[in-house]
């Protein structure tokens, strides 16, 4: 198998700059984050030999995005495809939301490699946030330079309405308060440094072209630009819980995407998050619970428009901001 550090279509690949830590043994004597650096160049030179795509942007679909339904899903719309499923490929978690289709794209999007996960790992699926991450840093390893996470989530804001596109700004990552977080445990510094600085984790130069990109479009008077944060899920949030997190600057609620974010700045990638607002927050007894069946409906009432806009904005990030 060709080594991952190969100059590969005539462009380098990520080299790495250290040589491996030793594994810190915890008490059952596993590593306490999970697989080692070179666990995951197997995965990713799988990978590489499954496809000739050498992708420089990664988009994460989440629930609004076509992780549940293929038709008309952005994934679909990627030329040149070669999808690789999830099972199939060495250390990844599977997905176990029903319905969530589990695989990665690999192909083209107006004429740029990407890489697109059709599905999301959650930490309420049972899997640590190291491993909810992994892909994260797989796509590092395969040479992706920019990530693009989608969510579905719940508009706390009471100017969102349901179908707005929130460009998130910043998160507060709840978890993370709690001491859960996707980098805890030994650093590699090959992925990144011990302590990462978060102040600038969304791209101010992409939220910028977001905003240009949703003029072009039409589209400026559903696009927001708010906080997002996440909660370890399955439940939704109670009325107190939702009152609290509005009162601290929250905009959106979901439970995904900022342990990735974190993974993603942690190696240095260029990151670029949107929340498709599928649902009131529900901040009163009186009002009607929310369900995961309407956040699949709004996902699916908006995909045409979402699809657009991403497509769009991966054009323009790769023309403006990545490297040759
Ligand atoms: O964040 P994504 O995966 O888009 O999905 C959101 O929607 C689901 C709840 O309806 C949860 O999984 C939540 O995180
Ligand atoms: O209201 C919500 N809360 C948490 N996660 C979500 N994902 C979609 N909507 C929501």
């Amino acid at each position: 198998m060709a080594p991952i550090n190969a100059d590969v279509n005539g462009r380098q690949a990520y080299v790495p700059v250290k040589e491996s830590l030793p594994e810190v043994e915890t008490e059952n004597g596993k590593s306490a984050n999970g697989y080692s650096y070179e666990t995951l160049l197997e995965t990713a030179n799988f990978l590489l030999s499954r496809t000739s795509i050498r992708p420089r942007i990664g988009v994460i679909c989440g629930s609004g995005m076509g992780s549940y339904w293929k038709e008309g899903s952005l994934a679909e719309s990627i030329e040149d495809a070669d999808c690789v499923p999830y099972e199939d490929i060495p250390n990844f978690p599977v997905s176990t939301v029903e319905g969530h289709h589990g695989k990665l794209v690999f192909g083209k999007l107006e004429g740029v490699p990407v890489v697109a996960m059709q599905g999301r790992f959650h930490y309420y699926e049972g899997y640590p946030l190291w491993k909810c991450c992994l892909p994260v840093r797989v796509m590092k390893l395969l040479g992706v330079e920019t990530l693009i996470a989608t969510n579905a989530a719940g508009g706390l804001n009471p100017s969102y309405k349901i179908g707005d596109i929130m460009i998130v700004r910043d998160h507060i990552n709840m978890m993370g308060f709690a001491g859960n977080n996707p980098l805890h445990g030994p650093n590699d510094e090959r992925f990144g440094p011990r302590f990462p600085p978060m102040n600038k984790a969304y791209k101010l130069e992409y939220r910028k072209i977001a905003k240009d990109v949703a003029k072009e479009l039409n589209i400026e008077n559903i696009v927001r630009e708010g906080v997002y944060t996440c909660l370890g899920g399955p439940n939704f949030e109670t009325v107190a819980e939702l009152n609290m997190l509005k009162m601290v600057g929250v905009d959106a609620v979901g439970m995904s995407t900022v342990h990735e974010v974190i993974t993603a700045r942690h190696c240095d990638m260029n990151v670029f998050a949107l929340s498709l607002i599928t649902n009131e927050c529900v901040t009163s007894y009186d009002d009607a619970e929310a369900n995961h069946e309407e956040v699949l409906d709004v996902g699916r009432m908006r995909q045409d428009i979402l699809k657009k806009f991403v497509s769009r904005l991966v054009h323009r990030f790769a023309k403006e901001t990545i490297s040759p």
